[in-house]
């Protein structure tokens, strides 16, 4: 009984040590991923409003992309307008930003009313070399892609972690590809036959099943393509398979990205001549 008890303190000491350990190392690693984490939303928040700055002017309609850096580029659109009285019409592409303009008070309106714009501000999941996009790691795609087609000049904002090469050097999570529920099985089983690589359905995290677009599709996400293939060309292929609604390839798409860096400054990048 005596052994017992001293086994039992003997363990729970080591296990007190080991664990204070584990505590203070994950202490370091959670104070490293939180200063990470605060250095790219600075560079997103940077990014966002140069990029705000430099292109919207008054009397100007906007389209408004999605996700986490366009909410700072949504800010900077209200703080100019209460400050400089800035005349600007909102279009969104999707719920979540249609939810931003109604929060920061900007004008919304939509491609029926104004179906020509003079610029949209959108965020990508990955920029190549050439200024081609990864897009729809949030699930926009199609309405970004309707709203960026129907504006004069797409600028993109983005942090240090979104500039690539090759689309895939960065961006492991897919190229989206939104499809119509009862086309998922034989598109993805096409796609890995033609180009090879894994199209997986994109799984809800707070749901059962999978993630349903603002549209009402699925989105497959395609894994392990061939990097150095030609987007254009795959691109206008992927769309002409029966089923599949858009792609998150932006392919010739982007006038300019704005990439917010780590030590604060943001650089710009235009598509080669
Ligand atoms: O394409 C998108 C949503 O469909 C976003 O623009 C893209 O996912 C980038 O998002 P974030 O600014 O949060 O990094």
């Amino acid at each position: 009984m005596i052994t017992c008890i001293s086994f039992i303190g003997k363990s729970s000491a080591f296990g007190t040590t080991n664990n204070l350990i584990n505590h203070k190392v994950g202490f370091v690693f959670q104070k490293l991923s939180f200063s990470v984490m605060s250095r790219i939303k600075e560079a997103k928040k940077s990014a966002a409003y140069l990029a705000v700055d430099k292109h919207v002017k008054s009397g100007d309609l906007v389209g408004i992309g999605s996700g986490s850096t366009v909410i700072f580029a949504v800010e900077r659109l209200a703080a100019r307008v209460k400050k400089e009285k800035l005349d600007i019409k909102c279009v969104p592409t999707s719920f979540q930003a249609r939810d931003l303009v109604i929060q920061n008070k900007l004008t919304l309106t939509n491609l029926e009313v104004c179906p020509e714009l003079d610029v949209c501000i959108d965020g990508a999941d990955e920029v190549d070399e050439n200024l081609d996009l990864i897009k729809g790691g949030g699930g926009c795609l199609l309405q970004e892609k309707i709203v960026a087609s129907c504006s004069k000049k797409l600028v993109i904002v983005a942090d240090y972690t979104k500039d690539s090469k090759r689309l895939g050097d960065q961006y492991k999570k897919g190229i989206p590809i939104e499809v119509a529920p009862m086309a998922y099985v034989p598109i993805k089983n096409r796609i890995e036959k033609i180009y090879g690589g894994n199209a997986e359905l994109r799984m809800a995290v707070a749901k059962a099943g999978p993630v349903v677009t603002d549209n009402g599709n699925f989105i497959l996400d395609w894994r392990e393509y061939k990097q150095d293939s030609d987007w254009g060309k795959i691109n206008t292929e992927l769309v002409l398979i029966p089923g599949v609604v858009e792609t998150g390839l932006f392919v010739k798409m982007a006038e300019v990205a704005y990439f917010g860096m780590e030590d604060g400054s943001v650089k710009n990048r235009v598509p080669p001549q």
